[in-house]
């Protein structure tokens, strides 16, 4: 159902970093957002085909708290009905309770990433899944260069706790586009984030130059993405 393109993109990715092995236990990170909901369908799918027997538990925090403050329903039973079109039952868990004067984005998903290492735990999962894809990477790349001055970014294999726990990233080497034009193939709709702090202006800033960049220079996107495997220390500070 995906683009051989984007199919193959995805196997390059979990085969230059070794992403799945045998007897892994995977935990799926999904937020109801059409990254995450791809992730899962492609997770759940390529488990029939791989060459590697692994597990998968999908999880999901539910933010009733920002739902609350929005004053909007919980959009709980459409995370539910979109996860069963990827043929993954989701459990469903109440995020941590987050005080007034702690509700910051930061906050928020050190939280939430908190919870999801405790499930993983609980679970007995050894790597979680999330839905970042090479749009997430470049920005974020861009976003610690100009507010934390260092480069680096959120990378494809991240492991934890001396190698007990490891984070994968399958979608990292395609972009926004693509997980959308994926997600339309397999009839998948994102549930809406009513996040009251969501908008990261950081986020939102080196979005909005990156697309002016990739617009102004063909090809640029494409050599980003190449120079963060191809650092040059010898030429750095
Ligand atoms: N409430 C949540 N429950 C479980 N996992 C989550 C939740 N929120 C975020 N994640 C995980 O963290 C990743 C990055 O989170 P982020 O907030 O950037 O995602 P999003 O843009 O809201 O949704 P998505 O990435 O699914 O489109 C998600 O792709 C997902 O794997």
């Amino acid at each position: 159902m995906l683009s051989s393109r984007t199919n193959k993109r995805i196997g390059q990715a979990m085969h230059d970093y070794s992403m799945l092995s045998d007897g892994d236990q995977v935990l799926v990170a999904v937020s109801g957002g059409i990254d995450s909901l791809v992730l899962a369908w492609l997770l759940n799918h390529w488990q029939k085909k791989a060459p590697v027997k692994y597990g998968l538990r999908a999880v999901h925090i539910d933010m009733d708290v920002w739902n609350q403050e929005m004053n909007v329903p919980n959009p709980l039973s459409q995370v539910r009905e979109q996860m069963r079109l990827t043929g993954l039952s989701v459990y469903i868990e109440k995020s941590l309770p987050l005080g007034v004067e702690e509700r910051s984005c930061f906050t928020c998903s050190k939280l939430r990433r908190k919870q999801l290492f405790d499930l993983a735990s609980r679970f007995k999962c050894n790597k979680i899944a999330f839905g970042h894809h090479k749009d997430d990477l470049l920005e974020t790349l861009f976003i610690n260069m100009f507010y934390s001055g260092n480069i680096s970014t959120m990378v494809p294999v991240q492991e934890l706790f001396s190698g007990r726990l490891s984070l994968i990233r399958p979608l990292a080497y395609i972009d926004k586009r693509e997980v959308e034009e994926a997600a339309g193939r397999i009839g998948l709709t994102a549930v809406s984030n009513l996040c009251p702090l969501a908008g990261d202006t950081r986020r939102e800033k080196v979005q909005k130059m990156l697309q002016d960049i990739y617009g102004q220079i063909p090809g640029a996107k494409a050599s980003l993405f190449a120079s963060m495997k191809n650092v040059r220390e010898g030429y750095m500070l």
